[in-house]
């Protein structure tokens, strides 16, 4: 699922398989199988998954750092696995690793990126001005970059990957491990430069937040294929009604049985002591759930009515919450 029709995409992923060696005796592990989506030119596409879902994976084949076992994907028409160099040629991919040098100066890291893609040292050199003007790293060019912060030494990663000019942008989790006021400046920068520079750009993100803000279409991703892909407005009114989350005060497997009686309620899940399931009317569901909650003999901390949100998009097509699976990743890097 996932490769809706788009004419001339920037971007496109037919049916990728891919599986790793895990080790003498061990079976090998599938990080995709089957895994396609389109992608329009000019626009901002997110991949929107847990770790493990095999976001990394789609990302290096779609760069040519990897091979995928089957399926073909083509970067502005270019079929990669045949015309990597090409490839290479028209994008700019920032991985979860810096590719920094800490030991270099800002500029020195952009004019070496700027000459190893071919560029004159004067043509270098004015591209790597206006990138540290438009990230905000004029005033440190000449600072070495170990003394930079954690969201300094980010968007310096993503100037090196715009200094020639890419077609299309790959950004590997741009914003793990940024604290919040990091990461939404890095937002506000990606949206800008997407929309200043006419490029095509290919994140990906376990922030349901972050795909939200940025990406115009998402795919969701769950081990190692799209589970469902639209705009984030589309994939949440796919989901009629609200959705009701309550929260016990012991987590009770009793409850899904005891609220899947509940007329009202649909869509009924449990992840530790929350329970959430889906209804048409809010407001009328919620009184039968928590008489039939307490009749059980079960203590409901909080009970809340929300519109549906991606969290709820990736539940109903995966089976399970997102956050409980994104969470433990982060780092935490201060500015
Ligand atoms: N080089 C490798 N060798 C063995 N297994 C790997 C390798 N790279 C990835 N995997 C496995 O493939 C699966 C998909 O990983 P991948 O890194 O693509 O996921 P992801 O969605 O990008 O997650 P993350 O955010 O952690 O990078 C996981 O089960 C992972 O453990």
């Amino acid at each position: 699922m996932g490769a809706a029709h788009v004419a001339d995409p920037a971007v496109e992923a037919v049916d990728l398989v891919k599986s790793y060696p895990a080790g003498k005796n061990k079976p090998p592990i599938t990080a995709l199988r089957g895994l396609s989506f389109a992608v329009a030119k000019g626009t901002v596409f997110g991949l929107l998954g847990p770790n493990g879902a095999g976001k990394s994976t789609t990302v290096k084949i779609l760069s040519t750092l990897s091979a995928a076992d089957s399926g073909s994907a083509r970067v502005a028409g270019i079929e990669v696995a045949t015309r990597p160099e090409q490839v290479r040629r028209v994008i700019g991919f920032v991985s979860q690793k810096s590719g920094t040098d800490p030991m270099g100066t800002a500029v020195e890291n952009l004019l070496l990126a700027g000459r190893l893609h071919g560029m004159s040292r004067r043509d270098a050199m004015a591209r790597a001005r206006e990138l540290l003007d438009r990230f905000g790293l004029a005033d440190a060019a000449n600072r070495l970059v170990q003394t930079y912060s954690g969201g300094m030494a980010r968007r310096l990663d993503v100037a090196l990957g715009l200094m020639h000019r890419p077609q299309v942008l790959f950004l590997d989790e741009p914003t793990t491990g940024l604290d919040p006021h990091a990461r939404s400046e890095m937002w506000a920068e990606i949206a800008r430069m997407a929309g200043d520079e006419q490029m095509t750009v290919l994140l990906t993100t376990h922030y349901l937040e972050e795909a939200d803000r940025l990406a115009d279409r998402l795919a969701i991703v769950d081990q190692g294929a799209v589970v469902a892909a639209g705009t984030p407005s589309e994939l949440k009114s796919g989901l009629r009604g609200d959705a009701v989350h309550v929260e016990l005060a012991q987590a009770d497997d009793r409850a899904l049985t005891v609220l899947r009686t509940v007329s009202e309620l649909r869509d009924v899940t449990m992840d530790g002591s929350a329970v959430r399931g889906r209804t048409d009317d809010g407001a009328r569901a919620l009184p039968p759930v928590l008489a039939a909650l307490e009749e059980a003999g079960m203590t409901v901390t909080s009970a809340t009515l929300a519109r549906p949100s991606l969290d709820d998009v990736y539940l109903r097509h995966t089976g399970h919450s997102f956050d409980a699976d994104a969470a433990p990743k982060a780092l935490e890097v201060t500015e």
